[in-house]
């Protein structure tokens, strides 16, 4: 008799998921490596930024009280005594009607307080220079701190490394950027109808699509994925390969065989294992029999076969646990609403995940489906950037009814 399941809420199975979250360590890696990784420490200014004053602008250094009086009619000569470019130090102090020629970057040498643009005086003989403009106190300065103040958090741990946050990350002297661990994550396609993505269509074959789709899918999330090849529906044999795959990885996903199928092993071999199962059936589609086991903590993720659900089942599933293994402040998928412009009437006693497509339009968030929704299809998957969540429990949905998007590609 087949074996009655009992589903149980996204929630809750993602709650279950949860229990057994695992959290990576800190690695340190070359600055340029570091784009799109999850900083694993706060960066704390030890310096101000600039850490000097110094000037916006090609001009001179003088003193602003030397210009009180300045004005076309009235220029005031000032004796130039220095020549700095940004790098050098002016060594000396600025005195009354003295200026110091200085380029953009470089530090306002002492005795100086604000920078007259080269466009505003008139260069003269015997080193002298006309000012012909008041000049205000600190006027044309970059105040030291102006932009980062010491000991101020400027990048919180949990941001994604992206290059303005690399610019600080080389502005603070990190060569070496502390980072979370990625996790790695197994995948096993299971079933004998699939062949590698390089064997020619045989009667009653397919290719095995969702090995490679995962590891994609894997990637995207931010880690690494190893992947162990396609294993026969032969119990025994998928019994020694998954115990030796399990020993490699933090996470193991399988793909395909956890349906009620006279060939789908994975209740079988979590049996075997002993391994505990959290769930195997969910209030969704799709991804209904999506299972996952844990055994002695290692999370066993038992995707389903149908790509579109397999597909799901990682982002609802997988992707929260590599969000927390790796410290991203956004755990699972971000959520956002948009507007149908199609309508889904017909009622629907689970929640639908619904492989969509938003776009901004006029301002608005306008989402449709990305091609046909049945389960066991492909084609709808390239186009999706985000599953239109449709609770379960209702009359169906209206076209300009607002509704949950969960984003796809923001990680
Ligand atoms: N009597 C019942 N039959 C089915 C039920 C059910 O509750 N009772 N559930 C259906 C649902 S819902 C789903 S989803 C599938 C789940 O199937 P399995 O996880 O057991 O997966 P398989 O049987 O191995 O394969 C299903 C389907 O997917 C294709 N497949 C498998 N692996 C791959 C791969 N790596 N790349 C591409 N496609 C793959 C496979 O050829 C099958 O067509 O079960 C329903 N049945
Ligand atoms: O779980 Mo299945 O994907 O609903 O068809
Ligand atoms: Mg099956």
């Amino acid at each position: 008799m087949v074996e009655k399941r009992n589903p149980i809420t996204v929630e809750d199975a993602i709650k279950r998921v949860m229990k057994y979250r695992k959290t990576g360590e800190i690695e340190y890696i070359d600055i340029k490596q570091a784009n799109g990784r999850i900083l694993a420490s706060d960066i704390i200014a030890d310096h101000d930024v600039p850490a000097f004053n110094r000037s916006p602008y090609d001009g001179y250094a003088i003193k602003s009280s030397d210009t009180s009086n300045a004005s076309t009619d009235n220029p005031v000569v000032f004796r130039v005594v220095g020549h700095i470019g940004a790098g050098s130090v002016f060594q000396d102090t600025v005195k009354e009607k003295e200026a110091v020629r200085i380029m953009t970057g470089a530090a306002i040498p002492d005795g100086a307080d604000t920078v007259i643009m080269l466009e505003d005086t008139e260069t003269l003989d015997n080193d002298q220079v006309a000012v012909k403009k008041q000049m205000e106190n600190l006027q044309n300065i970059s105040l030291a701190g102006e932009d980062v103040k010491k000991n101020t958090v400027i990048v919180p741990k949990g941001k994604i490394i992206n290059p303005g946050i690399v610019a600080l990350l080389a502005t603070f002297g990190y060569k070496n950027v502390p980072v979370s661990k990625k996790p790695v994550i197994g995948v096993i396609a299971t079933g004998s109808e699939l062949l590698e993505v390089d064997e020619e269509l045989q009667d009653g074959k397919i290719r095995n699509s969702n090995s490679y789709m995962m590891i994609a899918q894997i990637e995207r999330a931010g880690a690494i994925a190893k992947y162990f090849g396609q294993f026969s529906d032969q119990l025994d044999t998928c019994i020694e390969q998954m115990k030796s795959a399990m020993t490699e990885v933090d996470f193991l996903i399988t793909t395909g065989g956890v349906s009620v199928g006279d060939f789908d092993l994975l209740p079988d071999i979590y049996k075997h294992f002993q391994a505990n199962v959290l769930f195997n059936k969910i209030r969704m589609r799709p991804g209904s029999v999506t299972t996952v086991a844990e055994l002695d903590g290692q999370l066993l993720f038992g995707l389903s076969g149908n790509p579109s659900a397999c597909y799901v089942g990682f982002e609802l599933f997988v992707k929260p646990v590599i969000d927390t293994f790796v410290g991203r402040n956004q755990v699972g998928m971000k959520k956002a609403k948009a507007t149908l412009s199609v309508p889904f009437t017909k009622a629907n006693p689970f929640d639908r995940f619904i492989r969509g497509h938003y776009e901004l339009t006029g301002g608005k968030v306008e989402v449709s489906p990305s091609g046909k929704d049945k389960s066991n299809m492909v084609h709808s998957l390239a186009e999706a950037n985000c599953f239109i969540h449709l609770p379960g429990g209702t009359n169906g949905y209206n076209k300009g009814e607002t509704v949950e998007i969960c984003l796809l590609e923001n990680v």
